[in-house]
C-alpha cells in the first residue's frame, strides 16, 4: 500500500517537476505559454477575495497554471483568477480508470510491494497469531483470504489450523506465483487461488471467515475497504466472521520539529544571506493572512509551505515524546455493519488537553485494527501502528500546520475531521481538519477556528 503511495508519489514528483512554476508563471502572458487545458466545474465556487474566480457548476474553464495542487490559475468568459482543483475534473474525453487499477494492480504484481509487506513482522505476525489462537474453531470451516497477495495469510491457515478449504483471492499478476508457493508448501489440497477481482470472481460456496489485509495509509487510502465491504456482503455467509473486524483512525495533535526545521527554518540564514521571502510572505500584505485555511491561494501562502505541507508526511515516525495530547480515536468502523455508500465521507470529532507546553505543528495519524476470537471468551488480536507499539510498514501520517502555534499545558485542541473520499479517483480522499486552540486560561474563543484540507493524494 504505501509503495502503491510511493509510485503514485514518484509520478506526481514527475508531474510535480513540470508545474512547480513559481505562482509568476501563472500571470506570465508571454506566447511561449503551453496552451490552456479545458476543464469543467463539478460544483459552484465563490471567490473570497479579488484573485478568486467565481464560477457555476458545469462551467468550462480554461487553466493556464497550475501552481499548486490546490489552486490553479484559470480563464472563463475573458477573465483570469485562482480556482479550487478540487472542484474541476478535465471533460468526459479523459480515458483514466477512476480506480487506476491497471497502474495499482500492476505495482502489486511486482515482488518490491510484498517483500516489504512480508518484511513488515509486526503486520505479519498479528494475522499469522490470528490463526494460530483461533486453529481449532479454524477446523472444517471455509476461508476467503481477500487480496491474498503472495498467500501468507492463506497458507497460515493450511498451516497451522484445518479448514476445510482456503479461496486465495489476488487480482494482480503475483497470484501466478502464488499458485507455485501453495504447491511448494504442500497446501494445495486446501488452498485454491482464483486470480481475478475479488468483486468479479466466483467462488464455489458461501464462506465462513472473510480475512483481508486491506488498510491503507490513515487506514482508508487505497478504499480497498470498499471490496472487502463488497465481498462481506455477497460471500460472508449470516454469522460468518470478518478479520479485522473493526478498526479505528487514531489522531494526535503534535510536535515536529526535526520535519519544520528541514523545511521552513532552513531558509532562514542561508551561507550568509536572507530566504526567509519563501518561507513567509510578511512582505506582501499588512497583516500575516492565516496560512492555515484554504482560503488563501498560492499568492499569500508562502512557497515553502505551499510545497512541503499541501500533501501530508506518509511515511513519519512520530516519537511519543513528540505527542503534545492523549491520543484520540476518531473514526471506529465496525466491519459487520460499515455500508459502502459511507465511505464517502467520514466524520470525527475530538477534543485535545495539551498535556504539555510545546509547539503545536501539526496533527499525527494512525491505526489499529482488530480481530475477534472465534472462540468465546477467547482473546481478540490487535495490530496498533501507533507510536507506542513496534514500528510497521505504514509509520504514521503528519498533517502539518502551515503556520505552528505555541501551546501551553492546561490549553485545549478541539475540533473535527472530515475525510471526504474524492468522487473522481475512486482511491483517493481528502482529509480535511478543522481546530480551535483555547488557552487554558482565557474564555475559549471560537474566532480562531482553523481549517485544512490535505489531497491524499489527487
Ligand atoms: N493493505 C493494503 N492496502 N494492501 C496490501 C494488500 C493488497 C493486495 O490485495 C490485492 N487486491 C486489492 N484489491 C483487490 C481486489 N478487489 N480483488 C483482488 N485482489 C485485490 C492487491 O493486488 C495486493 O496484492
Amino acid at each position: 500500500m504505501l509503495r502503491y503511495v510511493v509510485k503514485r508519489l514518484v509520478s506526481y514528483k514527475i508531474l510535480n517537476q513540470e508545474i512547480t512554476s513559481p505562482v509568476m508563471q501563472a500571470e506570465k502572458e508571454d506566447e511561449d505559454e503551453p496552451p490552456p487545458e479545458e476543464y469543467v466545474a463539478l460544483s459552484d465556487f465563490t471567490g473570497s477575495d479579488s484573485d478568486q474566480l467565481s464560477f457555476a457548476s458545469g462551467d468550462k474553464l480554461l487553466v493556464h497554471a497550475k501552481p499548486s495542487l490546490a489552486w490553479w490559475w484559470a480563464e472563463l468568459q475573458g477573465v483570469r483568477g485562482y480556482v479550487p482543483a478540487s472542484h474541476l475534473c478535465q471533460d468526459g474525453t479523459e480515458e483514466e480508470d477512476p480506480w487506476q487499477d491497471e497502474e495499482y494492480f500492476g505495482s502489486y504484481g511486482t515482488l518490491k510491494l510484498h517483500l516489504e509487506m512480508l518484511s513488515d513482522k509486526s503486520r505479519t505476525e498479528a494475522y499469522r497469531q490470528v490463526i494460530l489462537s483461533n486453529s481449532a474453531s479454524l477446523r472444517s470451516k471455509v476461508v476467503m483470504d481477500l487480496g491474498c497477495g503472495t498467500g501468507i495469510i492463506s497458507l497460515f491457515c493450511a498451516q497451522l489450523a484445518q479448514p476445510s478449504a482456503v479461496y486465495a483471492v489476488e487480482a494482480s499478476s503475483i497470484a501466478e506465483y502464488t499458485r507455485h508457493l501453495v504447491k511448494q508448501n504442500g497446501c494445495e489440497e486446501v488452498v485454491t487461488v482464483l486470480q481475478g477481482r475479488a468483486e468479479e470472481i466466483e467462488l464455489p460456496e458461501q464462506v465462513d471467515i472473510l480475512v483481508s489485509e486491506w488498510m491503507g495509509s490513515c487506514l482508508l487510502f487505497e478504499f480497498m475497504v470498499e471490496s472487502v465491504l463488497l465481498a462481506r456482503d455477497r460471500w460472508l455467509r449470516e454469522g460468518g466472521v470478518i478479520w479485522p473486524s473493526s478498526a479505528a483512525l487514531t489522531l494526535v495533535p503534535c510536535q515536529a520539529n526535526s520535519y519544520y526545521t528541514e523545511k521552513i527554518t532552513f531558509w532562514e540564514q542561508l551561507y550568509g544571506l536572507d530566504f526567509t521571502p519563501l518561507h513567509t510572505k510578511a512582505s506582501d500584505c499588512t497583516s500575516q493572512p492565516d496560512f492555515n485555511t484554504d482560503r488563501v491561494t498560492p499568492k499569500q501562502r508562502p512557497l515553502a509551505q505551499q510545497e512541503f505541507f499541501t500533501k501530508p508526511m506518509f511515511n513519519h515516525l512520530i516519537e511519543p515524546s513528540d505527542c503534545l495530547a492523549a491520543p484520540c480515536d476518531v473514526i471506529c468502523l465496525d466491519m459487520y455493519t460499515l455500508q459502502v455508500k459511507e465511505l464517502e465521507e467520514m466524520k470525527g470529532q475530538f477534543h485535545f488537553c495539551v498535556e504539555k507546553s510545546g509547539v503545536f505543528h501539526g496533527f499525527t495519524a494512525w491505526f489499529s485494527v482488530r480481530f475477534d476470537s472465534l472462540e468465546t471468551r477467547g482473546t481478540a488480536v490487535e495490530l496498533n501502528t501507533g507510536p507506542n507499539s513496534e514500528p510497521t510498514h505504514w509509520k504514521q501520517t503528519l498533517f502539518m500546520l502551515d503556520m505552528p502555534v505555541s501551546v501551553h499545558a492546561g490549553d485545549s485542541i478541539s475540533g473535527s475531521i472530515f475525510l471526504h473520499r474524492n468522487p473522481k479517483w475512486r482511491r483517493h480522499m481528502t482529509i480535511t481538519l478543522n481546530w480551535n486552540v483555547n488557552s487554558g486560561t482565557e474564555e475559549p474563543d471560537n474566532s480562531q477556528a482553523e481549517t485544512k484540507s490535505f489531497p491524499m493524494w489527487r
